[in-house]
């Protein structure tokens, strides 16, 4: 009571307009520091929000000149360093990420990413920077955790789009680059692993994703002895076009290495593949699976159509997101065709309101590949294909695409 009439007395003496302005004073300081303390709180109170399943989501506003200028702000960033990566200048942005990468290291978070080579390479890849950005952050709401969902392969599937696309559901929070644990870095340790992690809420699935886990021996036992009830996502595509996809980025990194047709072959004349080339070994998916199979039941794994995520990525989106357990909240709307990119693209990724395709590195054209060997590839695969195809219960119907490429490369 007493409270009430000395509040009523205050607020009369005081003109309402000096308490408006101090109000609205004090709320612009309020975010001015949540927006300094760190990028992932800023997410949260200043963006459109709204509530799905009791829990606070948000759109991205106008947030990549704000990262921008925190990005570049702090620790002393050179010119180099601050931008940001649109379609066009992604493939500069991605080397400038690398080289931000090597001569910083967050006095924060000192552990939170092993300056690796193999983390350096794999980040020439990655098509955002939001997971470096990250990296300077401590303040993230929520904890970090260790991945209930690893996208394992296949290398040259698609993974990168599809990490891309989950990342854009508010349930999903995944490392962007490829932390290559269980094959390069497990001597590092599950601590190490866990801290590349973004920290998540309640309810919030942790991912990551790298395609080289699926051709790795010591990988299925790895992972089930951290987590064995961990959802694995593969997706793979023609095996033939994979390995020229494969073939095409080495040849980007070394010119000077022989011609597909060599390299495919032990002795041509006798039409003897060479399938121990790491190009052409990794799409025996029949084979790597096996492995898996010894360690996770069908139940657990997940295969995404590399064809069908780039001519249907909704319809393929909404089968992962089943699988996941999530709600169907990517869909076709999140997309939109790109005729310069020739691929689907994002309307909104998960960092940026603006729409954004994937970088140079991914949708790259092939060099023409020999009809003959592409027939002679396509029928090495069949048996493996359908081996495949018995294993997973899923045909992806990769011989009917054999005469439309050999059309195509003629061309
Ligand atoms: N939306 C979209 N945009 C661009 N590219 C797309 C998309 N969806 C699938 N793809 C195909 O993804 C291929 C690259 O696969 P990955 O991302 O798995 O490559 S990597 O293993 O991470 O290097 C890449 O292979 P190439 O075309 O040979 O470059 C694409 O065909």
């Amino acid at each position: 009571m007493a409270f009430w009439s000395s509040t009523s007395v205050f607020t009369s003496k005081v003109p309402r307009k000096i308490l408006f302005m101090f109000t609205l004073s004090l709320s612009v300081t309020y975010l001015f520091y949540s927006l300094m303390s760190c990028y992932n709180s800023l997410r949260f109170p200043l963006q459109e929000n709204y509530v799905y399943q009791g829990r606070l989501v948000t759109e991205e506003t106008t947030f990549v000149t704000l990262r921008e200028k925190l990005y570049s702000a702090s620790q002393g960033f050179t010119e180099r360093t601050s931008l940001f990566p649109t379609v066009n200048s992604h493939d500069e942005a991605e080397q400038r990420t690398v080289e931000w990468i090597r001569t910083q290291v967050s006095p924060t978070k000192p552990a939170a990413l092993d300056h690796t080579p193999a983390l350096e390479r794999e980040h020439q890849e990655i098509s955002t920077t939001d997971s470096e950005l990250r990296v300077n952050c401590t303040s993230d709401y929520g904890e970090k955790k260790l991945p209930q969902a690893i996208i394992i392969g296949v290398k040259k599937g698609g993974t990168r789009a599809l990490l891309e696309a989950l990342r854009v559901h508010p349930d999903v929070r995944a490392v962007g680059n490829e932390p290559h644990f269980f094959d390069r870095n497990y001597e590092k340790g599950l601590d190490w692993y866990r801290d590349l992690m973004p920290s998540t809420l309640e309810g919030q699935i942790t991912m990551e994703k790298t395609p080289s886990y699926f051709v790795t021996n010591h990988a299925p036992k790895r992972i089930h002895s951290m987590a064995k009830d961990i959802k694995l996502i593969i997706v793979v595509r023609n095996p033939v076009t994979r390995a020229i996809s494969d073939y095409t980025q080495t040849l980007s990194k070394k010119p000077e290495i022989p011609t597909f047709e060599v390299l495919a072959f032990k002795n041509r004349t006798l039409g003897l593949i060479d399938a121990s080339w790491s190009a052409l070994r990794i799409g025996i998916y029949a084979l790597h699976l096996e492995s898996w199979m010894q360690y996770f039941p069908l139940s657990q794994m997940h295969f995404v159509s590399g064809e069908r995520l780039i001519v249907d990525p909704a319809g393929e989106m909404a089968k992962v997101q089943d699988f996941l357990g999530l709600k169907r909240i990517v869909t076709d709307k999140h997309f939109y065709f790109n005729k310069t990119k020739g691929f689907p693209c994002l309307k909104k990724p998960e960092d940026s309101s603006t729409p954004r395709c994937l970088g140079k590195s991914k949708g790259r054209t092939h060099p023409k590949i020999d009809p003959d060997v592409i027939r002679r590839l396509h029928k090495f695969y069949k048996p493996f294909n359908m081996m495949f195809y018995q294993m997973t219960g899923q045909n992806f119907e990769w011989e009917l695409e054999e005469d439309s490429e050999s059309r195509s490369s003629q061309d």
